[in-house]
C-alpha cells in the first residue's frame, strides 16, 4: 500500500476503470487515509467499504490487483487493545479500524487496555524484538452523555489515578515510564444502542392475545423486564431507559462495558441468577466499573477482512463474587449495547435502535502506553502536512485556576509570532478530584506521590471547597501534527503561565 496526495485520486478514478473506487472515512484512524489517497491490493477488485464517508470530506481507496500494496507491510502490525468482551463499541471501532495483519484484543477495563498495552510493548522489549505496535483504543466522549471519566483518569497517568507500577493481562509488569499515554490519533461514530436479551426474555416478553400495548413496540412487552444492564453511558441517557426501565419500576445496572452487560444477560437462562454484585450495580450508583475479566478475545485482521473472535472466559473466574443479585424465577434480564454483542453471544435483538438521537456520537483516542511507542506508530503513519489537534494536561490544586492566563498565554504566544501557527482553543475539560476515594489514589506508592496527594490536600483544605482538578485543554492548527507539536514544545518551555502544562498528544484530522 502506498499514499499519494488526495488531488491525484481524481486522475487516478479517471484513468483506472479496472479500479474499484472506494471512499474511506477521512477521520479513520488509519491515519494516513485521512487526507491521502489509498491504494490497496486487492484480488476481487471490488469495492470494499465498510464505513462511509462524511461531510464531504473524501479520501481514496483504489482496490486493484493492478496496483502494488506499497505502505510499508514490513511495518509492524498494530495490536489495538480495547474494552472488552467482544462486541462493545469500542470493539467495533477497533475492527473498523485494523487491516491486514493487525490485531484487536480485549481488555478488562479502559485502564487495562493501556496497560495491557504497555506489558505488550515491554514483552517484546524483554524478547529483544519488537513485533507490534500496541495500542489502545478508548472511548474519550459521548455527544449525549459526556465524557467518559475512567478514559480521563487513565489519560491523567498512573501518577495521577493508582498504581504506578501496573501488570498486563500478559503478566509482564509495565513500569510508570512505560505508562505515560501519549494521544496518536481520533475517530467519532455514530452510536447504535440496541436492546438485547436471551431468547426466553424474549419468550417472555411476547404479548399474549387481547393485551392492550402499552407502547408502540412491535409485540414485546417491556414492561415485564426487571432488569436491565448496559455501560452508564447508555442507562443513564437515554429516554427509551427513562421511560420503560424507570417508569416500570425495573431496575437499571451498571457495568464496565455493554458486552459485558449482555454476556450477563446471556448467562441468565435459568430462574436462578449466576450474576453477582462484583460484576454490576444499581445504576444509581454510577459512575461505577466492574472490574471484570472481559475474555482474551483477538480479532486478527486477515486479508479476507473477517475476524477470528477468541472465545471469552468465563466472567465468574474473573470476579470477586459477593452476593448473588436478588433474582426470582420471573426475572426478565436485558442489556444495552450493539448488535454485534448479540452475534457474539448468541442473543435477540429485542429493539434497535433506541438511541434517543441520531446524531449520538462518541469520539475515541488511539493511545499510546508511551512515546516510544507513538514514535513507532508515527513512523509507520506518515502525517499529513496539515490539519492538526493536540491535547495538554494541567494538573493544578484548585479550581480556582486562572484559566484566563492559561489559555491567553497558548494563543498570544501563538498568534504574535509570526513563525509560530495559529492555534485555536478548541475545548477544554475539566476532571476534579474531591476528597475521596480518588484524592487518596494520589497517595501514591513513591514519596513524590505521597508528596503530591498530601500538597493536593493541603491546598484543599486552605480553599475551603477547592478541589484539586486536571484540565484537557484540546486546541487545533492547520499546520502538521509535527509542526504543531514542535511550537506547543517551544512555548511552554517560553511562557511561565504554561509550567506545568504537558503535551498528551498530538494527531492529524482531515
Ligand atoms: O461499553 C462499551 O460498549 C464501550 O465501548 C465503552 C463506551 C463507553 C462510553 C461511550 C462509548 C463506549
Amino acid at each position: 500500500m502506498f499514499f499519494l496526495p488526495a488531488h491525484y485520486a481524481s486522475h487516478l478514478r479517471d484513468a483506472a476503470d479496472h479500479l474499484a473506487l472506494v471512499v474511506d472515512r477521512p477521520h479513520s484512524l488509519r491515519s494516513p487515509a485521512l487526507t491521502n489517497a489509498r491504494l490497496l491490493k486487492d484480488s476481487t477488485g471490488s469495492v470494499k467499504n465498510s464505513v462511509g464517508p462524511k461531510k464531504g470530506e473524501e479520501s481514496l481507496c483504489l482496490h486493484s490487483d493492478a496496483v502494488t500494496s506499497a505502505v510499508p507491510r514490513d511495518a509492524m502490525p498494530l495490536q489495538v487493545y480495547y474494552l472488552g468482551p467482544p462486541g462493545t463499541y469500542t470493539h467495533s471501532i477497533a475492527l473498523h479500524f485494523i487491516q491486514d495483519g493487525d490485531s484487536a484484543r480485549s481488555s478488562s477495563t479502559i485502564r487495562q487496555s493501556l496497560e495491557d498495552a504497555a506489558s505488550a510493548w515491554c514483552e517484546d522489549e524483554y524478547r529483544h524484538q519488537r513485533s507490534v505496535v500496541p495500542l489502545a483504543l478508548m472511548p474519550y466522549e459521548n455527544s449525549t452523555y459526556g465524557l467518559v471519566l475512567d478514559t480521563q483518569s487513565t489519560l491523567i497517568g498512573p501518577r495521577h489515578g493508582g498504581a504506578n507500577v501496573s501488570l498486563g493481562s500478559n503478566g509482564q509488569l509495565a513500569s510508570p515510564s512505560e505508562l505515560s499515554p501519549v494521544v496518536v490519533a481520533e475517530a467519532t461514530r455514530a452510536v447504535r444502542h440496541a436492546l438485547l436479551g436471551s431468547r426466553r426474555a424474549r419468550d417472555r416478553l411476547r404479548r399474549k392475545d387481547g393485551l392492550q400495548a402499552l407502547h408502540d413496540l412491535e409485540e414485546l412487552d417491556l414492561s415485564r423486564v426487571t432488569k436491565c444492564l448496559s455501560r452508564p453511558f447508555a442507562l443513564t441517557a437515554l429516554y427509551f431507559v427513562e421511560c420503560f426501565v424507570t417508569a416500570n419500576a425495573f431496575q437499571g445496572f451498571s457495568v464496565a462495558s455493554t458486552a459485558l452487560g449482555a454476556r450477563l444477560a446471556a448467562s441468565t437462562t435459568s430462574s436462578q441468577n449466576t450474576w453477582s454484585t462484583s460484576a454490576c450495580r444499581p445504576s444509581s450508583s454510577i459512575p461505577l466499573s466492574a472490574q471484570h475479566a472481559a475474555g482474551n478475545g483477538e480479532d486478527t485482521r486477515r486479508r479476507s477482512g473477517h475476524a477470528n473472535v477468541g472465545a471469552a472466559s468465563d466472567l465468574q473466574n474473573g470476579g470477586h463474587a459477593t452476593r448473588p443479585i436478588e433474582s426470582d424465577k420471573d426475572e426478565v434480564v436485558v442489556a444495552i449495547g450493539t448488535e454485534q454483542a448479540a452475534e457474539e453471544l448468541d442473543l435477540v435483538v429485542l429493539q434497535r435502535n433506541i438511541q434517543d438521537r441520531d446524531d449520538n456520537e462518541t469520539r475515541f483516542l488511539l493511545v499510546a502506553p508511551n512515546e516510544q511507542v507513538a514514535r513507532a506508530y508515527r513512523s509507520a503513519h506518515p502525517q499529513p502536512l496539515e490539519g492538526s489537534r493536540a491535547m495538554l494536561l494541567l494538573r493544578t490544586d484548585s479550581h480556582s485556576t486562572n484559566l484566563t492566563s492559561l489559555l491567553g498565554a497558548l494563543c498570544a504566544t501563538a498568534n504574535s509570532r509570526p513563525d509560530q501557527a495559529p492555534v485555536r482553543i478548541r475545548k477544554v475539560d475539566r476532571k476534579a478530584f474531591p476528597l475521596g476515594d480518588e484524592t487518596r489514589a494520589l497517595r501514591g506508592s513513591t514519596e513524590e506521590e505521597r508528596d503530591d496527594a498530601s500538597s493536593c490536600e493541603t491546598a484543599q483544605a486552605k480553599q475551603g471547597s477547592a478541589w484539586p482538578s486536571v484540565y484537557f485543554v484540546e486546541v487545533e492548527s492547520a499546520v502538521s501534527s509535527a509542526r504543531l507539536d514542535d511550537d506547543l514544545q517551544r512555548r511552554l518551555k517560553a511562557s511561565h503561565d504554561l509550567q506545568g502544562v504537558r503535551v498528551l498528544g498530538v494527531w492529524q484530522v482531515s
